[in-house]
């Protein structure tokens, strides 16, 4: 396989043939192109925050704020980014993180997804609330990595059952998302009264699924539609939980668990004494608590209370390949990518999510070798300057 810089060469090259590239490669300049192309009811759920939108720009102020003080005559020919990460070696420490309703940004949704992940070798979490079931997204993701991310229902037999379809689909890891028992307050879908999963959409796999079918009298249909889709709202989430919970998940599940949305040092201890094989730090990129600490002003609290006992991962945020230097260098093992790839379905679909992953990649090869780092362990705290 060639660097994955060489994605810098063939811009450069098509060039010469005046072909430029169909998208921005500042992924930051995504959004306002995607804009252009969605709904504003669309466009509002995706690029919308909670409250003020504060812990948003909380999210990329910590980015940055910090600083990269770049190395020189460090020998960076022969970059890899690879990594190991539960058993599995990902040629890049980047994975796509859940998203929930891809329908209302392109109708393909999930599948162009998995079908971008699996050119890319990139692995895609799947999320519980995705607009195609698990089984379908994972015929277009055949060669992997497949991991799943659990919506914690309070229906426990749904609960279960998705879990045992994940596994018997093939998905390798488990993400539970812990921080959005309840959807934050966010006004920017208030103000449209929209609400996808009122819509039908993101809740694929809640209708499809056996136990579920059972708890409404049968498979889904016009005639018992409000009544599943009022079950599904008053069962997505359980804010009754607690960590007495957990053991829930290792009966239903015996591959590596990943706690997601996991903010203080005190939570990641307790995750880590209760087995569990990793944690995300991650503040929903902002979703869910408006006023709440940027991401990456969580990390290194989080890192220094286990990053030697576990696998910690990172979102919210990341936008570029110095913001994913700056959470590896943090102590994050790898990061998850998220609303970019959204903006790039918006814009190409399929090709549109490998660009994304593409311009990501590239630049963060780039960015460490310029740095003075060919490899992930080379990213240290000694990389940055101090906030
Ligand atoms: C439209 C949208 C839907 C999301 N759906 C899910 C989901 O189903 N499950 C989940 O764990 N996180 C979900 N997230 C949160 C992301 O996984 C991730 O934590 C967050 O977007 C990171 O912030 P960033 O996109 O600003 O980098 C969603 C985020 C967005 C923007
Ligand atoms: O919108 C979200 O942030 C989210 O996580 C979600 C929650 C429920 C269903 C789909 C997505």
């Amino acid at each position: 396989m060639g660097s994955l810089a060489d994605f810098q060469n063939e811009i450069y090259l098509n060039g010469l043939g005046d072909v430029l590239p169909e998208l921005p490669t500042d992924l930051t300049a995504l959004e306002r192109a995607a804009e252009e192309r969605m709904t504003p009811a669309a466009f509002g759920y995706v690029a919308g925050s909670a409250g003020t939108e504060s812990t948003a720009r909380a999210n990329r102020d910590a980015l940055e704020r910090r600083r990269i003080v770049p190395r020189m005559l460090r020998d960076v020919a022969a970059p890899d980014l690879s990594v190991d990460l539960f058993g599995q070696t990902l040629s890049s420490p980047v994975l796509l993180g859940p998203i929930g309703v891809l329908t209302i940004v392109h109708p393909e949704g999930e599948l162009a997804v998995a079908r971008a992940a699996a050119a890319l070798g990139v692995p895609m979490v799947l999320s519980s609330a995705a607009s195609h079931p698990i089984e379908e997204v994972a015929r277009a993701n055949a060669d992997g990595p497949r991991w799943f991310q659990l919506y914690w229902s309070k229906d426990r037999e749904v609960a279960a059952s998705f879990l045992a379809r994940a596994k018997a689909a093939g998905y390798t890891a488990l993400v539970v998302t812990l921080d959005t028992h309840t959807l934050g307050w966010r006004p920017r879908d208030l103000d449209q009264a929209y609400l996808p999963f009122l819509r039908s959409i993101g809740v694929a796999n809640y209708f499809s699924d056996p136990e579920f079918q059972k708890a409404v009298g049968g498979p889904v249909d016009d005639s018992n539609r409000t009544a599943a889709l009022l079950r599904w709202a008053a069962n997505f989430g359980d804010p009754s939980l607690s960590w007495d919970d957990l053991p829930f998940l290792r009966e239903h599940w015996d591959g590596p668990i990943v706690l997601k949305g996991i903010q203080h040092p005190d939570d990641a201890r307790r995750a880590v004494d209760a087995g569990m094989d990793g944690v995300v730090v991650s503040n929903h990129g902002g979703r869910q608590v408006d006023g709440a600490i940027g991401s990456l002003d969580a990390l290194p609290g989080v890192a220094e209370a286990v990053g030697d006992r576990t696998t910690v991962l990172f979102d919210s945020g990341i936008r570029t390949g110095s913001d994913v230097i700056k959470a590896l260098s943090l102590g994050a093992r790898a990061v998850l990518l998220a609303r970019p790839y959204a903006y790039g379905l918006a814009l190409a679909g399929e090709a549109g999510v490998r660009h994304v992953l593409r311009c990501l990649l590239a630049d963060l090869e780039i960015s460490m070798t310029l740095a003075g780092a060919s490899r992930p362990s080379a990213l240290t705290p000694a990389l940055l300057t101090h906030p």
